[in-house]
């Protein structure tokens, strides 16, 4: 069973729903959906992702990418936003205006925040967990982290190192489940290994 299909299952979330927000994010953003081709700068750079339990340590990567509610604790602009937008609208438009990329995540439990966040910012990169179509991509992964380390090894990231990435730190079962699924992404991509984290 592909690891979708194990998600779909241990939280009890529905394909259609992720599908029908998809399509959502489609419908509300037309040809406000950029190319994945804007992510190609990526290659061959030595890339940062930032998560949820970063606590300000020094980066030297070329490329910084930020994964959902961790853009909160740093002072700088990302190169790269990778979120499911848990975070507040204005925070996301306020990244773009500044060069951000922002790559938006549509789920089955997120449609009020595409609804809320897809008309208040300008462009961005739209993606889904489950079939892609018509500039929605799929580069992989569950949570926001994972999703970000993914979409950096596609565009041919020379080296990926994460920060603040502490599987075993969540403040409720979901959170730390989903971290688990997090770190066996990150693990069977090759991106962590042994008893890293
Ligand atoms: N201890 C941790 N707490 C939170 N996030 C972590 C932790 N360790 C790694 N991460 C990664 O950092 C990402 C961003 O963290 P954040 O706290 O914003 O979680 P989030 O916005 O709830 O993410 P998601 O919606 O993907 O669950 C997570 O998606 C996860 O992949
Ligand atoms: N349907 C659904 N998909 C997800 C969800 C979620 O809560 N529901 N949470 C995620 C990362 O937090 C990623 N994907």
């Amino acid at each position: 069973m592909e690891i979708y299909e194990q998600i779909l299952r241990d939280f009890g979330f529905s394909r259609e729903e992720d599908e029908r927000a998809a399509r959502l994010m489609k419908e509300l953003a037309g040809d406000r959906l950029l190319e994945s081709s804007v992510l190609e700068f990526i290659r061959g750079k030595s890339v940062a992702v930032i998560g949820g339990a970063y606590e300000g340590e020094s980066i030297r990567e070329e490329v910084v990418i930020t994964a959902g509610k961790a853009v909160n604790k740093v002072n700088f602009v990302p190169h790269i936003h990778v979120t499911d937008m848990e975070e507040d609208e204005k925070i996301l438009a306020s990244l773009e205006e500044r060069g951000c990329i922002l790559v938006l995540h549509a789920h089955g439990d997120n449609v009020e925040r595409i609804k809320r966040v897809v008309p208040v910012v300008q462009r961005f990169v739209g993606t889904t967990q489950s079939t892609p179509f018509d500039r929605i991509y799929n580069f992989g992964g569950f949570t926001d982290g994972d999703r970000a380390a993914l979409l950096a090894k596609k565009f041919g990231a020379r080296r990926i190192r994460l920060y603040g990435f502490d599987f075993e730190k969540a403040d409720n079962p979901v959170k730390l489940k989903k971290l688990k699924w997090a770190k066996f992404i990150l693990e069977r991509e090759g991106i962590i290994w042994g008893p890293v984290g």
